[in-house]
């Protein structure tokens, strides 16, 4: 059987699900998430943003076509022109400006993530990377579709319907798109040990977005 993106998703599912389906994400769609569990989750996604502009940076950086060169770009430039805004645009109704979000201390959660991610890609290949930054990109569209697909969403007056429908926009979901069928034509032709670290990896970091949550829940007390 050719390996292909299901299967490192299957041979984590217990981590996927407990990721995707995540009371921090239940609170989001039940609109009953506590707006200081937001607060902090959202000022501390804008720095790990940044990191992650770097990351696909890199992903850039060891590209090896202009095919590669431009999807990392893409992603890249999304980061930048459309999620760093609404982080802004959000914080800014809150009273706070770009200036204090960057000057705020980075939490365990954001140094943990950003740093796991640029040292796979500093370690590893381009495809150790893209494994890598596949829960981020990838997952944030299971999670809107969630959403989108359990009867208990308040979708009347949401205070989080702007974030939800930021990851449900169509260039998004090609950018997804586009994203599985480069993973599952390189993981059709790893060797099994070679599977086994990547599955490491994606687990590795499958965990790391469960602990992003978290933290935003726990920071509400
Ligand atoms: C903790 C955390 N994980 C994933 C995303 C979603 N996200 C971040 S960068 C990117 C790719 C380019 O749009 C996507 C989908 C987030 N914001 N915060």
């Amino acid at each position: 059987m050719l390996q292909n993106f299901d299967t490192l998703k299957n041979a984590c599912s217990d981590q996927w699900q407990a990721y995707i389906q995540h009371p921090f994400v239940a609170g989001i769609s039940e609109a009953t998430l506590p707006t200081p569990a937001f607060q902090h989750y959202l000022q501390q996604d804008y720095l790990f943003l940044i990191h992650f502009a770097r990351a696909w940076g890199l992903a850039v950086y060891k590209s090896r076509d202009m095919n590669e060169l431009r999807h990392s770009l893409d992603n890249l430039k999304t980061i930048v022109d459309t999620e760093m805004g609404l982080h802004v645009a959000y914080c800014r109704e809150w009273g706070i400006d770009e200036a204090s979000l960057h000057d705020l201390p980075e939490a365990q959660e954001t140094l943990a993530y950003t740093r796991f991610v640029l040292d796979c890609g500093h370690r590893g290949d381009l495809l150790d990377l893209h494994v890598a930054l596949a829960p981020c990109l990838i997952g944030y569209a299971e999670v809107a579709e969630w959403i989108a697909t359990r009867s208990q969403t308040v979708t009347v007056d949401n205070p989080y319907q702007a974030w939800i429908d930021m990851y449900r926009d169509e260039d998004y979901l090609e950018a997804v798109r586009r994203e599985r069928l480069w993973l599952d034509e390189r993981l059709a032709e790893v060797s099994p040990a070679r599977f086994a670290q990547l599955t490491t990896t994606f687990r590795d970091a499958t965990r790391l977005e469960a602990a992003f949550w978290q933290m935003g829940l726990d920071a509400a007390g």
